[in-house]
């Protein structure tokens, strides 16, 4: 049995994302909470016939914690994409103002009802809001380093894609994005220049200007979504999409008992790895890829990059470690 929660289920990456999980096999059981619209959302599902249990969860007033503990009673996965979504001209780190005692909140009451599930972050600026998660969890008592992710994997998505494009751009050869997931990896954090793509040997496909007009895409993929709706969000469909990827993988490991391979922002620092020291040294956390299993991650892999890629790397850490700090800062701040 798989129950998984996704809380901010009535939102523009809550609904397609719901949809997907509706349609998972592994998944028996589908708990929607949002502020507004969840019962709408889940009774809507519920019309598409699986054997899932699925069930809708709305506050009863701005104090009402109870729909919240019990949309996350016996949860195994705990997706959460509540939050605001930037506009035109805003960096992920506006968001931080609001999204950061949402996803406190949120993280503190599946802290106290289901400590042992995964818990997903999706919310952003995800920099921020996975260290804001792990120290909420660390005051409850119920932290486990394996089990709480930043969801990166919409980087991961934009890298196959925009790299497959740019390969049949540069030499005209067809390379299916489906054989690139795992081989190339964008690892680092959830924003800009904290994203580091890293390439393998298909960098040599591309010259140093397709190169880096494939880095900025990757780096500024959220960007250009937010300019093309013009002021109706952001990334949603594709991020919907991300989200069941790694969900979905999550949900495998559970209910299959396999061990999967996967890319998510976490805390390394206490997860077995190879995680070279020098890295270490900067940041405790970072988006890499590890194998997974029901218990959580077993192994956090460092990848093998190169000396361009290692410069990109030195960059992002310099920016991660600040933006870290102040999800950490935000949770430890003394009370006045
Ligand atoms: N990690 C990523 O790669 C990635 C990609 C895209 C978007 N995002 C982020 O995901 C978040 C959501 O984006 P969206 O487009 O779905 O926004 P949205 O505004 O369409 O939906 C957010 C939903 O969260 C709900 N919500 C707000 N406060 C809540 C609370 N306390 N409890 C439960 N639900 C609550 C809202 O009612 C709304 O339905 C944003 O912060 C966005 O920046 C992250
Ligand atoms: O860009 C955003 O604000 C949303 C998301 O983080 C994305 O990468 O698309």
């Amino acid at each position: 049995m798989v129950k998984v929660t996704v809380l901010g289920a009535a939102g523009g990456i809550g609904q397609p994302l719901s949809l997907l999980l509706r349609l998972n096999k592994n998944i028996t059981e589908l708990s929607l909470f949002d502020i507004v619209n969840a019962n709408g959302v889940a009774t809507d599902l519920s019309h598409i016939p699986t054997e899932q249990i699925i069930h809708g969860f709305v506050p009863k007033s701005r104090k009402d914690v109870s729909q919240l503990r019990a949309a996350l009673q016996g949860a195994d996965i705990v997706v959460i994409p509540a939050g605001v979504p930037r506009k035109p001209g805003m960096t992920r780190n506006d968001l931080f103002k609001i999204n950061a005692s949402i996803v406190r909140g949120l993280v503190h009451q599946a802290g106290v009802v289901c400590p042992d599930a995964f818990i997903c972050v999706i919310s952003n600026p995800v920099n921020s809001t996975v260290p804001i998660a792990v120290e909420e969890l660390k005051s409850l008592g119920v932290y486990n380093p394996a089990k709480v992710f930043g969801v990166t994997t919409l980087d991961n998505l934009r890298l196959e894609e925009f790299l497959s494009t740019a390969i049949k751009g540069a030499t005209g050869k067809i390379v299916d994005s489906a054989d690139l997931r795992g081989d190339v990896i964008s690892i680092g954090g959830h924003s800009g220049t904290t994203i580091v793509p890293i390439l393998n040997a298909w960098a040599r496909n591309l010259s140093s200007e397709k190169y880096d007009a494939l880095l900025h895409r990757v780096q500024y993929g959220g960007d250009e979504v937010v300019k093309a709706k013009q002021g109706r969000g952001s990334a949603t469909l594709s991020m919907a999409t991300a989200g069941y990827r790694f969900v979905s993988s999550l949900s495998a490991a559970l209910r299959e008992g396999k061990t999967v391979q996967e890319v998510a922002f976490v805390n390394f620092a206490q997860l077995p790895g190879s995680v070279p020291d020098s890295v270490k040294a900067h940041v405790e956390y970072l988006s890499l890829p590890f194998s997974l299993n029901a218990q959580g991650v077993q192994f956090v892999r460092f990848p093998t990059i190169s000396a361009n890629e290692e410069k990109l790397l030195a960059v992002a850490v310099g920016q991660l470690r600040q933006e870290i700090a102040r999800g950490v800062n935000f949770v430890n701040k003394p009370k006045l």
